[in-house]
């Protein structure tokens, strides 16, 4: 029965800051850090095959951070993420490519695009909008933050890459750790879990924390 990890990227400076991301690129804090080699402590037993992140370094530092902890043999290799590792001259021998856990980084699977908010302190945010027009911004399915990405918008690019990449990964039997961000996950965990519009609203993914599901009989099911 093959598994599938979501995890969303430990603490980062700018959630330790309370300010919007998006696609502001920015690496993990110190206790980011922590929670990354407390998830690869928790997963260190489930030896993956495959792993995807975002493009952004919050996601890709958790992900390697976890991977180092995990028992397996196999070396995690980033690849580029347009693929053209082999007109590079990297190609990997059938040898090598045993002992190898592709990294994927993949933008599809980058944090919801947050606009004009990106920059600006959550609080302060929500003083000058109302704690509720804020919390509609960060949690409703279908109103974007200003010149930003709904959290439909960012399942419109997540589910396709989700269906064509990671589902068929685990169609194969393979183990798939996904590495990514707090609105990226909601719309893969909305999927899975056919949550409603409303439902959706009280779905919070906390950083740092795996969420384990198995694939069977072409369903996934949280454990
Ligand atoms: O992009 C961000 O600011 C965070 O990663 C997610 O923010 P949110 O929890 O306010 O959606």
């Amino acid at each position: 029965m093959a598994k599938l990890v979501l995890v969303r990227h430990g603490q980062s400076l700018w959630n330790k800051k309370n300010v919007f991301t998006g696609w502001v690129d920015v690496p993990l804090s110190t206790v980011g850090i922590e929670e990354a080699l407390k998830a690869g402590e928790t997963l260190k037993d489930l030896e993956f095959d495959v792993v995807y992140t975002s493009v952004q370094v919050r996601a890709l530092e958790t992900a390697m951070i976890a991977m180092a902890k995990n028992k397996s043999e196999k070396t995690p290799v980033v690849i580029h993420p347009d693929g053209k590792m082999s007109e590079w001259g990297v190609i990997y021998s059938e040898e090598m490519s045993k002992n190898v856990i592709p990294v994927y980084r993949d933008w599809h699977l980058n944090e919801r695009y947050y606009g004009e908010l990106q920059g600006m302190n959550k609080a302060e945010t929500a003083k000058t909008y109302g704690d509720e027009q804020v919390h509609i911004w960060r949690r409703s399915y279908d109103v974007p933050p200003p010149n930003g990405e709904c959290l439909q918008d960012t399942a419109e690019r997540t589910i396709p890459f989700f269906k064509e990449n990671i589902l068929k990964q685990l169609k194969e039997g393979k183990n798939v750790l996904v590495s990514a961000h707090g609105n990226s996950l909601r719309s893969i965990v909305m999927f899975i879990e056919e949550l409603s519009k409303e439902e959706v609203l009280k779905l919070e993914i906390p950083t740092g924390v795996p969420l384990l599901f198995s694939y069977e009989n072409d369903k996934l099911t949280r454990e």
